[in-house]
């Protein structure tokens, strides 16, 4: 069990965190003094109880902690401050633990997946962005991932908080129902534009940079805007049965191997958050193996999906689950204080289902959706049409109850993506879309929660036609158009560098008077 303690000065983080250790028969206290290198001790004993106070002395440390954190077997408890500066490093250590524990006054909040009950009076948000939290399920471990009882943090007075930090399923019934999404602040974005026109340039010479800060603005509810600094991005894994009629260029082995890539650091979506300073986890819903590590298969729905051509993908249970799931994760990860969000996706066969809720939504023809997904031959390209068509016939069925068509012909992977993006407009996030897949999934998640697009840009437009005909029923116009056709969010992360190039245009720039400038005659 690896849980980050977080709370400001002197609220109780330590006492928490000895109370979450006690009773282990030996626990490693890493100080400052005793190791310089945090990522070096925690990759060199990953199975003796250890508590880490405070996260902060290791800045230095930074880049390789949350691997290191990933990898760790036994019990951690790692100690932060909930400051700004900490941010991104919170931010990165906490995607990767199992808890992330507030601490208030000397009392336990958990705002995210453990919670049992309601969350607790909204007197304690944990980030700018305060809109309620959903009740959802707890991640819901198969028989093999049940913690032993050894793993159970010890019985603590945390028991008597507000909300009781235990790991009990709550009922994901109402997995698809979401509040009204309110729209980005329209002041504030007549505010940003006005700044624009302040600074040192010809009215509108940065073109969509302009709008792009103008958008952030509106979202954050703040000119000028605050920086980028704590994006993340979350893979939704799951593999696809219609991958079995021969509609990939790839086999579905692939999948769980590149799951296994991406959470070892190896691909392509890791090399470009690197670059552009972006946490990256990847979540198994249904890849059809038994993932060897519990922690990126904590959500896991089930294993592949059934037969889109006959609409049964997946049951509606299952379908509630996922979405459930995804609506988790973006909690998760604003509650510990991500700025924007990014899905991607893996898995062999999912530009089929995919093309199908495309398809589905936008009432367009299966030879007119359909691609090449990974580089299919034209006589997969012509199996693969036809599943497409068969998916279609059920999908049309479904069109005005999008949970329903997520289960007849989608996934976990893509119902996740919808409620991973649902919420992240909820909680006034905002969010990069990447490509043709995560796009789909968009479309079903704008119909869940109406109006969350507004919360969202195009990162890319990827080579896939059924992405066009997506973006143009969002109304999303892509920023960038490289020929990609990758997924994983890559498209998204390669964006997000002029997202944040557009917000410290924003912050940065002198103004006519700063500068001394004469501005329009
Ligand atoms: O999202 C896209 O635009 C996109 C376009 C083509 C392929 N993909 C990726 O390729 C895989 C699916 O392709 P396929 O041919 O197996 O259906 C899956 O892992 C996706 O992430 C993704
Ligand atoms: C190798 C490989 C990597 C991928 N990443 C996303 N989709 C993919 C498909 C394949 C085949």
């Amino acid at each position: 069990m690896r849980t980050l303690v977080l709370g400001g000065a002197r609220a109780g983080k330590s006492a928490r965190a000895e109370q979450l250790l006690a009773g282990r028969p030996t626990v490693r206290r890493l100080s400052l003094e005793s190791t310089p290198n945090l990522v070096t001790a925690l990759r060199e004993d990953p199975d003796t109880a250890t508590l880490v106070d405070h996260l902060g002395h290791w800045s230095a440390d930074a880049a390789d902690l949350p691997d290191a954190v990933a990898q760790f077997r036994g019990d951690l408890v790692i100690v932060s401050t909930d400051t700004e500066s900490l941010a991104a490093a919170n931010l990165a250590v906490g995607s990767v633990c199992d808890d992330v524990e507030l601490i208030v006054a000397g009392r336990v909040f958990v705002p995210t997946e453990s919670v049992v009950a309601p969350a607790a009076p909204a007197e304690t948000p944990t980030s700018a962005n305060v809109a309620p939290t959903t009740p959802v399920p707890a991640p819901v471990p198969s028989p093999a991932e049940q913690p032993s009882p050894s793993e159970q943090p010890a019985p603590t007075e945390a028991s008597a908080s507000p909300v009781p930090a235990s790991s009990a399923a709550l009922d994901p019934t109402d997995a698809e129902l979401f509040d009204v999404i309110d729209l980005p602040d329209d002041d504030v974005a007549d505010a940003a534009r006005a700044r624009l026109l302040t600074l040192t340039k010809p009215p509108n010479a940065l073109g969509r940079l302009e709008d792009l800060g103008v958008w952030i603005s509106s979202c954050q509810g703040v000119c000028p805007p605050r920086r980028i600094t704590a994006p993340a991005v979350v893979v939704f894994a799951g593999d696809h049965g219609v991958a079995r009629e021969g509609v990939s260029a790839f086999p579905a082995e692939v999948t769980s191997q590149m799951v296994a890539n991406i959470a070892a650091g190896g691909a392509a979506i890791n090399v470009l958050a690197r670059r552009a300073g972006a946490s990256v986890q990847v979540l198994d819903m249904s890849v059809d193996t038994d993932d060897p590590d519990p922690h990126v298969a904590r959500y896991k729905v089930r294993r592949s999906t059934g037969d889109l051509r006959r609409g049964e993908a997946m049951t509606l249970a299952e379908a509630r689950r996922a979405v459930a799931a995804g609506r988790a994760v973006a909690d998760q990860l604003v509650d510990a204080g991500a700025d924007l969000l990014i899905a991607g996706d893996m898995g062999i066969g999912n530009t089929t289902p995919a093309a199908v809720l495309t398809g589905t939504v936008t009432g367009k023809e299966p030879v007119v959706v359909v691609g090449r997904g990974t580089g299919i031959d034209d006589a997969g390209w012509i199996r693969k049409t036809a599943a497409i068509r068969d998916g279609l016939r059920h999908g049309r069925r479904h069109r005005h109850d999008p949970l329903s068509l997520l289960a007849a012909v989608a996934g976990p992977d893509l119902a996740a993506m919808a409620g991973f993006l649902a919420q992240s407009a909820l909680r006034k996030t905002p969010v990069i879309l990447d490509g043709m897949v995560v796009t789909s999934a968009a479309l079903i998640a704008n119909a869940l929660a109406p109006g969350a697009v507004a919360w969202w840009c195009a990162g890319h437009r990827s080579t896939e036609p059924a992405h066009g005909f997506a973006l143009a029923e969002l109304g999303l116009e892509p920023i960038l158009e490289l020929s990609m056709r990758l997924g994983e969010g890559s498209g998204a992360v390669t964006a997000l560098p002029v997202v944040a190039d557009a917000v410290d245009i924003m912050i940065d720039m002198a103004t006519f008077g700063e500068a001394g400038v004469a501005d329009q005659a």
